[in-house]
């Protein structure tokens, strides 16, 4: 038989037995009917040239994370890729826009298809959506409809696809999701379930404006933390051949308002990466917080703000347990003072969580802490590998002035008055001033940017005198002090130079002086 009739038998055949499927749901009782169905697909799986993959929203209990890579993917190949596009110009689709979103979403309708072409090899990708039968109990309960890609693809083509093709799907769906800036805030909240199949992380589309162009910080620290950023991301290598995990840590230190929060969203937004911003208080213990770990994705920033305020997280010495461990209370004692049995993470559970061998579930992570108070902070959070870069976020000095300016006002440096930008610089550094309260004044006086200028300066002189005033103040106290001290000392001296001094200090008279006091009288 020549190959084209082989085909053409075949065709035939698998034709034949789709006929047999659909009269055998006409004349046959449901259960035989299921039954033949099953045996006849199978049958016909056989003798066809094609291969299928069923790809479904929610496998089991978890939702299926192939199946979202496969929507967006399938949904930018109508729209970007080209090829695509045009040979499905008859596909209908549906359109959606998550709330928060910016971007819509093209999909497949119901069961309609697509046909997509990777490396030269042709594939058709059918969106299944049938309703889910009436369920009579379940612990969680389900969508009614279930739905799902079938993916159609040639037999000899099999290696191929397992191979590359769905790999390609994931990344390309990761760039078109951080491309369209969509990037997901996750949280943790308490009474989550954390069996193995549930979600424990609550999340929503994270969308902060805060950029490296925007964020008011010396020059060179901002230029040298997004060159490690860079590095980090494109690193995959260096990290496989040192043997390190492809994670890195950074301790952002420095008083409230000097723009830690906003460094994060920056550097979220320069990576495109999503954030976990981990409630500590509300983490039970250390398995859990293990298990928080290891439903996080790669390509993510880990979050711990206000480290410090963790007490039993800071100086390990304070809160030492009998048996050695370093206890953290996260205000789980039920106001009686009692804690809740099996109610604590422990300084090594989180560096456990930071540094140990779970770490590295999933790969390019990075841990942020934050902190106003670095020196209350346990040397072992500090050590150098733990935290790859400490960055101290200050006060507002007259670089970071100015792009504020800029960036509030729209003021170039060649746009304002000589003499006033003077005086800013001579007492910008002295004034102390957060950025978030020079962004306060500036916000505050948007609409009139002299009268903002205006302002600026004045509390920035207001607050250099204020600072003096009480530099001075502390400096006479501490002369005070010390002149007090001088005094004593002095005194202390002279008593002990004086002959009499037995008799002042020990308030008895020696013989010697006696003898002489008789000789007087
Ligand atoms: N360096 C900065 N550059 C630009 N804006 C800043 C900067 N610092 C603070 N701000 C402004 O002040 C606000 C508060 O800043 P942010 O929350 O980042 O401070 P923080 O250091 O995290 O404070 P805290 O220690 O209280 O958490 C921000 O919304 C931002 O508008
Ligand atoms: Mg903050």
């Amino acid at each position: 038989m020549k190959m084209s009739d082989y085909w053409t038998t075949m065709a035939s055949l698998v034709g034949m037995l789709a006929f047999c499927q659909t009269i055998l749901q006409l004349v046959f009782p449901p259960e035989l009917r299921l039954a033949f169905l099953h045996f006849l697909t199978r049958l016909r799986h056989v003798f066809s040239s094609h291969i299928y993959f069923d790809i479904t929203e929610i496998d089991g209990v978890n939702t299926n994370e192939l199946y979202n890579a496969v929507q967006l993917y399938l949904s930018s190949s109508v729209t970007v890729n080209g090829a695509v596009s045009s040979s499905n110009n008859n596909t209908r689709l549906s359109l959606t826009r998550v709330p928060n979103s910016s971007s819509v979403t093209f999909g497949l309708s119901n069961n309609d298809r697509i046909t997509d072409v990777f490396n030269g090899v042709t594939v058709l990708w059918e969106h299944v959506v049938v309703q889910r039968q009436v369920q009579s109990f379940s612990w969680r309960p389900m969508p009614e409809e279930k739905r799902g890609f079938t993916l159609q693809i040639n037999k000899r083509d099999k290696a191929l696809v397992l191979d590359s093709y769905l790999d390609y799907i994931v990344g390309k769906s990761e760039e078109i999701r951080r491309r369209n800036e969509e990037r997901l805030l996750y949280t943790n909240s308490r009474g989550v379930s954390l069996d193995a199949r549930s979600h424990p992380w609550d999340s929503v589309r994270f969308k902060h404006p805060s950029t490296f162009d925007t964020l008011a910080m010396d020059p060179e620290k901002k230029k040298r933390i997004m060159e490690d950023l860079r590095e980090f991301a494109n690193g995959q290598g260096f990290y496989q051949k040192t043997g390190r995990a492809w994670k890195r840590g950074y301790l952002l230190y420095g008083p409230p308002g000097t723009g830690k929060s906003s460094l994060i969203a920056a550097m979220a937004n320069y990576l495109g990466y999503d954030i976990y911003d981990l409630e500590l208080t509300e983490v039970q213990n250390n398995s859990e917080l293990r298990k928080l770990l290891m439903k996080t994705s790669s390509k993510s920033i880990i979050v711990i703000e206000d480290i410090d305020c963790s007490i039993s997280l800071t100086k390990r010495g304070k809160n030492k347990k009998k048996n050695g461990s370093y206890e953290y209370d996260p205000g789980l004692t039920n106001g009686s003072g009692l804690e809740e049995p099996g109610s604590s993470v422990t300084l090594s559970g989180l560096l456990n969580f930071t540094d140990g061998l779970w770490s590295c579930c999933g790969s390019e992570k990075i841990f942020v802490f934050t902190t106003n108070h670095i020196e209350k902070l346990d040397s072992a959070l500090m050590r150098s590998g733990r935290m790859d870069m400490h960055v101290h976020m200050g006060f507002c000095k007259f670089p970071a002035l100015k792009l504020l300016l800029k960036n509030y006002l729209r003021l170039e440096e060649e746009d304002m008055d000589g003499v006033v930008l003077k005086e800013m610089e001579e007492c910008v550094e002295e004034a102390e001033i957060t950025p978030a309260d020079v962004s306060e004044v500036l916000i505050r006086n948007r609409s009139d940017a002299e009268k903002a200028v205006r302002e600026l300066v004045s509390v920035l002189k207001e607050r250099v005198v204020k600072r003096r005033k009480s530099v001075g103040l502390k400096k006479k106290k501490e002369e005070g002090e010390e002149g007090e001290e001088e005094a004593e000392e002095e005194q202390e001296k002279r008593a002990l130079d004086s002959p009499n001094r037995n008799r002042e200090v020990f308030g008895f008279q020696d013989e010697e002086d006696e003898e002489e006091d008789e000789k007087e009288k």
